[in-house]
């Protein structure tokens, strides 16, 4: 995954925090619609999905659910007013 798809996708992340568009998925995350609690309901579910689907060897479901987990902890970073920087430094601290 390059670094500009993950700047791309949080910054379309931290649009839909401001804006909260009508009918934006990422939007009923940031509302009472769904909230804090179906982010970490997500990330435990794509994670059993994850393991399930590295035990099949399915390479196709893990980048599908890959890319809903990293999808799922940038809007949890947001929510927390953290960003894709704090993980490159985390990251790059244990190098
Ligand atoms: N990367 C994602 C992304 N990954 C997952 N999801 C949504 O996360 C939700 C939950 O995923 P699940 O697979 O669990 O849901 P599901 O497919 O209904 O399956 P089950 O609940 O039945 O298991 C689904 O509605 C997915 O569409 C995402 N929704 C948005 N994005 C990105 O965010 C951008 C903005 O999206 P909106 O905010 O909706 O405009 C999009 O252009 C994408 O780039």
């Amino acid at each position: 995954m390059s670094e500009d798809v993950l700047d791309e996708l949080f910054d379309v992340i931290e649009d839909r925090k401001k804006n909260l568009p009508e009918g934006s998925y990422t939007t009923s995350l940031f509302t009472h619609e769904k909230g804090e609690n179906e982010v970490l309901e997500k990330l435990g579910e794509e994670t059993t999905e994850l393991i399930l689907a590295a035990k099949d060897d399915d390479t196709d479901e893990i980048a599908y659910e890959s890319a809903d987990i990293v999808y799922h902890l940038l809007v949890l970073l947001a929510m927390k007013d953290m960003n894709v920087e704090d993980l490159r430094a985390e990251l790059a601290e244990r190098r």
